[in-house]
C-alpha cells in the first residue's frame, strides 16, 4: 500500500504562548512495498508525523492519502484504515493489558472483526514470525523479559495483517542481540509479505543496514528523502542538523585521507569488510 503525504501542517497549542509547528509543510510519497527509515534531532517531529499515517492526530491542514483514499476525510472509515496501517509505538510493552499474552495478541483481530478461527490461526503464525515459542502463549506478559514484550507487542500489530506497518524506535532500550532478532524479524516480514514499512530509528547503522529509503526531519521540515546511499552522501548536511553518517563511513573516509581508498557509499559493516578484502587483493596483485 501507498501513502502519499501534501502539505500537511501539525501545529501543537495553537493560539497560546506555548505554540509549536511541529509539522511544516510536509510532502512526500512513500511507494507501496517500500522500506523507508526516519531519522531526525530529538523533537523534529518524527512521532508527529507518523501518528499521521493512521488518523490518531487531526491535521491543521494538509492531505493524507493511504493507497488513494484521504483519511483526512470525515467520512473515512479509520477502524479500517487502522487495521490496514498499524503502528508500533515506542515502548510498546506499556501496552500489553491482558492477563495472557494469547489474549492480548488477540486483541486486534478480534476488534477487527476476524473469526475466533481465524484469530486462532493468526495467532499461532505471528507467535513465529516474531520468534517466540508457542509455550508463551498462555503465560502472562508480565513474566516476559523486555525482548519478549516487545515481541509480543509486535505480534499484536501483525496480528491484524496490516499492508503498512510504521514502527517508532522498535529496538529502544533493547541488548545488540534482541535489537538484531526485532529488525531482522521485521526485515523478513517486508521481504516475504511485501509489507511497507516506515521506521523512526536513531542508529545510523541499521538504518544504512536495512532500509532502502530514508527521509530526514529537521525543525518540523522534511529536509532530504532519498535512498541510503544518496541521503549518507550528505555528511555535513546531517551533521548541522544533528545528525550523523554510520561511524564506519566515518573510518572509511579517514582511511581515504591517509591514502587508502575503500570506494565510494560505504555505510554498513559488511560493505568495509568486502571493500577492505577487495583492497587487499589488488595490492597483493599490483
Ligand atoms: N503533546 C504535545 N504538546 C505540545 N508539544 C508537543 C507535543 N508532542 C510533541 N510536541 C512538540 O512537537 C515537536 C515535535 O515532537 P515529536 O515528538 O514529533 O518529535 P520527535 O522527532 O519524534 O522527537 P524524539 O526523537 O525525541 O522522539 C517537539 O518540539 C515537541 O516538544
Amino acid at each position: 500500500m501507498s501513502i502519499r503525504v501534501e502539505n500537511l501542517v501539525h501545529i501543537y497549542s495553537k493560539g497560546t504562548p506555548f505554540e509549536k509547528t511541529a509539522l511544516d509543510n510536509v510532502s512526500f510519497e512513500i511507494p507501496d512495498g517500500d522500506f523507508v527509515g526516519i531519522i531526525g534531532h530529538t523533537g523534529s517531529g518524527k512521532s508527529t508525523l507518523i501518528q499521521h499515517l493512521n488518523g490518531l492526530v487531526k491535521a491543521d491542514s494538509g492531505k493524507i492519502y493511504i493507497d488513494g483514499e484521504d483519511i483526512t476525510q470525515k467520512s473515512v472509515n479509520l477502524t479500517k484504515i487502522r487495521g490496514k496501517v498499524g503502528i508500533v509505538f515506542q515502548y510498546p510493552e506499556y501496552q500489553l493489558f491482558e492477563e495472557t499474552v494469547y489474549k492480548d495478541i488477540a486483541f486486534g483481530p478480534n476488534n477487527l472483526g476476524f473469526s475466533a478461527d481465524e484469530t486462532d490461526k493468526i495467532i499461532h503464525e505471528v507467535i513465529k514470525l516474531v520468534g517466540l515459542k508457542e509455550s508463551v502463549l498462555n503465560s502472562s506478559p508480565f513474566e516476559l523479559s523486555g525482548g519478549q514484550k516487545r515481541r509480543v507487542a509486535l505480534a499484536g500489530v501483525i496480528a491484524m495483517n496490516p499492508e503498512i506497518l510504521i514502527l517508532d524506535e522498535p529496538t529502544a532500550g533493547l541488548d545488540p542481540k534482541g535489537r538484531d532478532e526485532i529488525l531482522g524479524q521485521i526485515k523478513r516480514l517486508h521481504d516475504e509479505k511485501g509489507i511497507t514499512v516506515v521506521w523512526i530509528s536513531h542508529s545510523m547503522e541499521d538504518v544504512a543496514k536495512i532500509a532502502k529509503n530514508v527521509m530526514v526531519m529537521a525543525d518540523g521540515k522534511l529536509i532530504m528523502h532519498a535512498s541510503v546511499d544518496d541521503v549518507f552522501k550528505n555528511a555535513e548536511l546531517l551533521e548541522k542538523n544533528g545528525l550523523s553518517v554510520p561511524q564506519i563511513n566515518k573510518v572509511v573516509r579517514k582511511l581515504k585521507e591517509k591514502g587508502i581508498d575503500l570506494g565510494e557509499n560505504i555505510y554498513t559493516v559488511e560493505k568495509a569488510k568486502n571493500a577492505v578484502l577487495n583492497y587487499i587483493k589488488g595490492e597483493r596483485n599490483a
